[in-house]
């Protein structure tokens, strides 16, 4: 494998502790969620602690941080909470996402182009703590510049638009939509993401743009682990993944 087509896979467990806070029992725990995805060849877990609490709770975030083989990619609000959490946790990267607490999922990406001084603000102060904040972004060019004019070392391409698209030529334009964005972020200097509503049927032709670096999965794979077990549904997910990335 070169640099080019290499391809990172972070699982997020999210929706792991969804099923545990339905019924608020001790599980499924998305602690082992976390190390059976490592083992099966996760490069990172990602973890979304919302406001409401919905599924991560502050003790499954301090615990992994503890366990982890990996790296963290801890997803959050900007909001004072959020940053005073982090800079306790100290993980290695942080994801800024818009959130509401009506929205099902998270809807669309954050809009940096119209805050960009709050937005700058609380990416230097993870930058004090060694931390490197990634911005979940819609593929459009005005955000894009905007992140890199702040100076985050990263974006993530939120591609829900492309998962949700419901004609071949949506699906189309969406993934050339996700696809001009990862040449504009690289043409301004950022590392490129992606994430959202990916799953075994659409995450090759995403996977396969060049110069995407890593994708951020979960609800596919927690779904497809119900079936197969969950090292099971990382392997089958990484190994999509790398067969597209090669072909790049
Ligand atoms: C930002 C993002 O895409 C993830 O946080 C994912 O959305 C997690 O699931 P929920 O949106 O259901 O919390
Ligand atoms: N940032 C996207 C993510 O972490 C996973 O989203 P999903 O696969 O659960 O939709």
């Amino acid at each position: 494998m070169t640099e080019a087509n290499r391809i990172l896979l972070g699982v997020n467990i999210d929706h792991v502790a969804t099923l545990r806070q339905a019924r608020g029992t001790r599980y499924p725990d998305p602690l082992k969620a976390a190390l059976d995805a490592e083992e099966a060849g996760a490069d990172g877990i990602t973890v979304h602690l919302r406001e409401d609490r919905r599924h991560i709770q502050e003790r499954d975030v301090r615990v992994l941080k503890e366990v982890l083989q990996t790296r963290m990619n801890f997803e959050m609000g900007v909001t004072e909470e959020m940053l005073a959490f982090a800079e306790l946790i100290r993980p290695a990267h942080a994801c800024f996402v818009p959130e509401t607490r009506q929205e099902l999922t998270t809807e669309g990406g954050l809009d940096v182009a119209g805050q960009e001084a709050r937005i700058r603000a609380a990416v230097e102060r993870l930058a004090r703590i060694g931390c490197e904040v990634s911005l979940f972004i819609d593929a459009e060019p005005q955000q894009i510049e905007a992140a890199a004019r702040i100076g985050a070392p990263a974006v993530e391409l939120h591609t829900g638009r492309y998962a949700d698209a419901h004609t071949p030529a949506e699906t189309a334009r969406e993934l050339a939509r996700i696809r001009d964005g990862v040449e504009y972020g690289l043409s301004h200097g950022l590392i490129v993401n992606a994430g959202h509503g990916l799953h075994y049927h659409n995450v090759e032709p995403v996977a396969a743009i060049p110069g995407m670096h890593e994708l951020n999965i979960g609800h596919a794979i927690v779904a497809h682990a119900l079936f197969v077990g969950f090292k099971a549904a990382v392997q089958e997910m990484k190994l999509l993944m790398v067969g597209a990335a090669s072909r790049r």
